[in-house]
């Protein structure tokens, strides 16, 4: 086989004590993409200040999810490619960006088994760009691709948070949910610093610098998160025709004391029953595989802060996983991949066209 398909994700400890979860944690908030600080202070911080406090507490969220196979990211994952390989001739694997299976013992597995592999579809579990998830993974395994010196050249999907396809999927995966009966479907994206929305603006005066940039048109948006995340929440109401007031949109997991984008999921939810919201529906479109931020930091922690709050009813979807048309949307862009097509390949990162000072300034 001359080609192979590489599903890339963020990737979870190897299983939930305590030590593994530091060892994760260490690798992951170390990278000056996610934690943009200098080195020496990253260091003090990470390792001295936050994993010490976190781990303990991030284990014990993990036990809650965990499953008899492990983490649920890394078994949602490794049944989509599963699921994609069945429909695909070329091989499917999985990466990820921390913890294991590297990009660099995933390329060497593949070029052992196909010793004629000429091209490697890699394909981001990320529909929207941010330093901290998309460029991260794309960047680590271009890194590993060039030191290992591979005969087979990479290339990788670019961000598909308005592509026809993972529209569709997306829309089919939440429209049962709004057959029933609800007050508000609520679109919660990961959140990121506002700082690092700052660093990725390429015209250096378009990102937040109005309360409505998203919408007025900028090339800043090819690489700005908050749009892209915005982009999908708006077409996803308009092919669904989900009434005006009837949705919201709010960003989770904020750690540390910056600002990051808001409004912030959990006061949403919070807030939600006062405003006469007494069913909410919930859709995280900016994961893949439903994880640890979905299934404890939202389908467990955001209902309790919902029905404490006075909320009625609280429904979660599940993130696209393994869903027919997902695997369907994957097909074809693999078939396309394999006809020449380009549509979908890679661009720039916005890493590559920032001025120098900002190179300096994230890593
Ligand atoms: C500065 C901290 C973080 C940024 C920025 C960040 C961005 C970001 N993360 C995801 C996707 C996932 N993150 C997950 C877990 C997770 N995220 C952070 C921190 C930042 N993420 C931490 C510390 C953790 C670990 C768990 C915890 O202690 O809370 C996961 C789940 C992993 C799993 O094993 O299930 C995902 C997925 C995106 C998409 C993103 C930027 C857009
Ligand atoms: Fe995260
Ligand atoms: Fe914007």
């Amino acid at each position: 086989m001359k080609r192979a398909v590489i599903l890339m994700n963020l990737g979870s400890p190897d299983s939930t004590e305590v030590k593994d979860v530091k060892r994760y944690l260490n690798e992951f908030l170390m990278d000056a993409r996610v934690i943009d600080k200098p080195w020496l202070l990253r260091n003090l911080l990470v390792r001295g200040i936050i994993v010490p406090f976190r781990a303990p507490k991030s284990a014990e969220a993990y036990k809650q999810v965990w499953t008899d196979a492990g983490s649920p990211l890394i078994v949602l994952s490794q049944q989509l490619a599963t699921a994609l390989d069945g429909e695909v001739e070329e091989p499917v694997v999985i990466a990820m960006r921390y913890g294991t299976p590297s990009p660099r013992q995933v390329f060497d597995l593949l070029q052992s088994q196909h010793p004629d592999l000429e091209q490697v579809l890699l394909v981001p579990m990320y529909p929207h760009y941010a330093m901290s998830s998309y460029e991260t993974a794309v960047e680590y395994a271009k890194e590993q691709h060039k030191e290992g010196r591979y005969r087979f050249r990479l290339d990788y999907i670019r961000p598909y948070y308005n592509n026809e396809e993972y529209l569709h999927a997306l829309c089919e995966s939440i429209r049962p949910y709004l057959d029933g009966d609800y007050d508000q479907i609520l679109f919660s994206y990961h959140g990121v610093p506002e700082r690092h929305i700052y660093k990725g603006d390429i015209t250096g005066q378009h990102c937040l610098k109005s309360g409505n940039c998203c919408d007025v048109p900028s090339a800043a948006h090819q690489y700005c998160y908050r749009h892209q995340c915005w982009a999908t929440t708006k077409e996803v109401v308009r092919r669904l025709g989900i009434p005006e007031g009837k949705w919201g949109f709010s960003f989770q997991s904020r750690l540390g004391r910056d600002p990051w984008l808001q409004p912030y999921t959990a006061q949403r939810l919070s807030e939600l029953p006062k405003e006469g919201v007494q069913k909410v529906v919930v859709a995280c479109p900016a994961f893949i595989s439903d994880c640890l931020e979905t299934l404890e930091e939202i389908a467990g922690e955001g209902k309790e802060l919902f029905l404490h709050a006075g909320g009625e009813n609280f429904t979660m979807i599940p993130c696209l996983n393994v869903h027919p048309l997902w695997v369907q949307a994957l097909a074809k862009w693999v078939r396309d991949y394999a006809q020449g097509k380009t549509d979908m390949l890679q661009f720039d990162s916005a890493h590559e066209l920032l001025p120098k000072k900002s190179i300096m300034d994230i890593i």
